[in-house]
């Protein structure tokens, strides 16, 4: 069996695994699951949760007998969502945080970096962010769609290293194996081709909404980020404490490049710096000797308009010495530059974050 390691991981669960039954929810599959979270935390990793089953499980309080409409089905949501957070809850002592999500909370630049603070911020209160698509409010056109791509989306927003979709399958199969009896496990995969792609089917169960196709995207968009993706069977416990001896039971997905190195290439050839923060040389030898992320008291000035996850240029001494996501715009930058962290909140009334720049999104120009 492969080996592999991680620090951050997006852990994607099914609606076959949430609501084995097709109604209500189910612990048959999620003590395993919850087990290895738990097991995880306490070794130092970080866990974010993106669980699917809110339309499952709320699927008896809605009962209909044709196919549901979108209303009914956002009842369904509604009501679910409610039954599924609190059957996560029950398996664990630390809290577990609500986060629903739409297509546009990605899209949009501010909404996309307020979801990644409050990641951000959960993860650092040791809560279990467990993130669903907010069925109730997007309709068709404003969906990710699907709980593979969220959750891929998930792990881009929170900079995680892995992405581990448990289904309820051993992994990519060469053929579905509920239509091909002659299908056999890939255990690698180190490009994601047409032909890949061409290997996957639909859903297995009336509850699944993508099937492996939606798996592959998502496994895809990590690949591209520099994120590894495993997609496991999360019904076989041994799953578990294979995961838990860092050996891969189903199919692992390599990165096209690191996480590091992605996001780097991105944020120096991607994103346009849009204002310039001049900083002291403290500032400077905090942020390129020491790797700190740039603290308000460092910043002597601000020019150009910007927004809060706008890129900006860090400039000492006329030199451009790095560049970063500023997580206050340039008005809020203004009245702060200069004052200690916790000076913030009493002038702005509130604080986003005690780091005006933080180090994850910030890359060196040498
Ligand atoms: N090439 C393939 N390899 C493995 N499973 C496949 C493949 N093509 C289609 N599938 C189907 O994908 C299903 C898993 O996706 P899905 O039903 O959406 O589950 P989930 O609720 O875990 O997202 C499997 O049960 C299987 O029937
Ligand atoms: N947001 C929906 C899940 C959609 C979905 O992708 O389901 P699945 O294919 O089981 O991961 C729900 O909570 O029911």
């Amino acid at each position: 069996m492969q080996t592999f390691s991680w620090q951050r991981a997006v852990i994607k669960v099914g609606s076959a695994l949430i609501a084995p039954d097709g109604n209500a929810c189910s612990a048959q599959y999620l003590l395993a699951i919850a087990g290895f979270i738990t097991a995880s935390r306490k070794a130092g990793k970080e866990v974010i949760l993106v669980s699917s089953g809110s339309v499952a499980a709320g699927r008896r309080s809605v009962p209909v007998t044709h196919q549901a409409t979108i209303a009914e089905k956002q009842a369904m949501a509604s009501i679910g969502q409610m039954q599924m957070m609190a059957n996560w809850q029950r398996f664990f002592d630390f809290p577990c945080a609500q986060v629903l999500l739409t297509a546009d909370d990605l899209r949009d630049r501010t909404r996309y970096v307020n979801t990644r603070n409050t990641l951000r911020e959960l993860l650092r209160h040791q809560a279990l962010p467990v993130v669903n698509e907010n069925d109730t409010v997007a309709v068709n056109e404003l969906k990710v769609g699907d709980n593979d791509n969220l959750a891929a989306f998930t792990a881009l927003v929170a900079q995680a290293d892995t992405l581990i979709i448990c289904s309820d399958i051993d992994g990519l199969y060469s053929a579905d194996p509920r239509r091909d009896a002659t299908a056999t496990l890939i255990p690698h995969v180190s490009e994601i081709t047409a032909a890949t792609m061409a290997l996957a089917g639909g859903a297995g169960t009336a509850l699944g909404t993508g099937g492996m196709r939606t798996k592959l995207e998502a496994a895809s968009v990590c690949a591209k980020s520099g994120i590894q993706t495993l997609i496991v069977n999360g019904r076989d416990a041994a799953t578990f404490d294979a995961l838990s001896q860092g050996r891969i039971p189903g199919t692992h997905f390599t990165p096209q490049q690191s996480a590091s190195k992605a996001r780097a290439l991105w944020l120096t050839h991607t994103i346009k710096t849009r204002g310039i923060l001049h900083i002291d040389e403290g500032a400077r030898d905090a942020v390129v000797s020491r790797g700190a992320s740039l603290l308000p008291i460092g910043v002597l000035s601000v020019s150009g308009h910007f927004k809060n996850g706008d890129a900006v240029d860090l400039k000492c001494n006329d030199t451009v010495i790095a560049k970063g996501l500023a997580l206050y715009d340039h008005y809020e930058l203004h009245k702060i530059k200069g004052l200690r962290s916790v000076a913030i909140r009493d002038v702005l009334g509130y604080d986003n974050s005690d780091v005006v720049v933080h180090r994850d999104d910030m890359v060196l120009i040498t």
